[in-house]
């Protein structure tokens, strides 16, 4: 049977006194990006350098590809690539000498180098920028970079910690599309702090509240699990909050002022589809539909509620 490309068993962490993460377990068999979220604080960091061999976990094992990390480090970290929050780099290297030199680190053999530096220039696209002393670059071609040495022993698993920190809003773009493009044939682990960063890339989540697991599953079951969705619309001629709420799926209104409407539903998106054909048909004279997105603090409030509400 095929080993899962990552498996973390009872993973805990302690700094003096304080636990930092409590049995966390997880495992993850496919390519694609997973998003680990949460709060500053929560544990992320961590739980991302235990698993990339940078830190020795107090209690609890991770397999890579079934290679335990802490009994067979050398051989497990071959398939591990890491950009970490403070991304590695050497600001006095030009983009290939600090490559070549990641290479060398990575004990790849010596004469598959000089390719693999170009092949990883390419895919990051910083190839016009080989000969650019790193410290000249933008943020975003610096993240290029970083993310180029995780990935330049060709591993299959690759850790990104909080990868678009600090980025002005075109980079984040660029770096986001750059992430996609290498989960197609890799497993990413991802994380941060930023709860449209995981519904822009990640196909499952992972969040971690307090050193704890609060929530795993794909973004759909996220969607569905953390909370009613809102939706807010502006309508002309509204009938009643009472009539308004018996649109199927609708669980709640709120009147805004100045014709605004806050509704909660069920999370099924259909609401949607449904009000409009409704506001069309009753000419509620709707000028104005969009969805309303929780806040990160509201969705781990509610997530660890229920939570609580589970252990007890
Ligand atoms: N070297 C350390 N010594 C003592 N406590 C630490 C150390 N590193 C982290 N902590 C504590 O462990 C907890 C988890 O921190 P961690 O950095 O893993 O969280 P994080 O989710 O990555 O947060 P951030 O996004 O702010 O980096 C926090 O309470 C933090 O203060």
């Amino acid at each position: 049977m095929k080993e899962p490309i990552i498996k973390v068993s009872n993973l805990s962490h302690r700094y003096n006194i304080q636990w930092a993460i409590k049995d966390i377990n997880f495992e993850f068999n496919n390519k694609g990006i997973y998003g680990l979220l949460g709060a500053n604080g929560a544990g992320k960091s961590t739980l991302m350098n235990i698993i990339c061999g940078v830190l020795n976990q107090t209690d609890g094992d991770v397999f890579i590809n079934g290679i335990n990390l802490r009994e067979n480090p050398v051989q497990a970290k071959k398939h591990i690539g890491f950009l970490p929050q403070q991304p590695p780099l050497q600001p006095e290297l030009t983009i290939e000498e600090y490559l070549t030199y990641c290479a060398y680190l990575r004990l790849m053999p010596e004469n598959t180098i000089k390719q693999a530096v170009q092949e990883v220039m390419e895919k990051c696209k910083i190839s016009h920028f080989a000969q650019r002393i790193i410290k000249n670059l933008s943020g975003g071609y610096q993240q290029r970079v970083g993310i180029a040495q995780a990935i330049i022993h060709r591993p299959d698993f690759i850790v990104l910690d909080e990868p678009t920190n600090g980025l002005d809003p075109n980079q984040i773009l660029e770096v986001r599309s750059l992430i996609k493009e290498i989960a197609e044939e890799r497993t990413v682990l991802l994380s941060t702090h930023i709860l449209q960063e995981v519904q822009a890339l990640c196909d499952d989540i992972w969040m971690i509240n307090e050193g704890q697991i609060i929530f795993s599953g794909t973004l759909d079951e996220f969607d569905h699990y953390a909370m009613p969705g809102l939706f807010n619309a502006t309508l002309l001629a509204a009938p009643s909050p009472e009539e308004l709420a018996t649109v199927p799926g609708v669980l709640g209104v709120e009147v805004a002022g100045n014709n605004k409407y806050r509704l909660q539903f069920d999370n099924n998106r259909e609401v949607l589809e449904t009000f409009v054909k409704m506001s069309i048909a009753n000419d509620w004279r709707l000028i104005e539909i969009y969805l309303e997105k929780n806040s990160l603090n509201t969705v781990f409030a509610e997530l660890s509620r229920k939570k609580t509400n589970q252990l007890n």
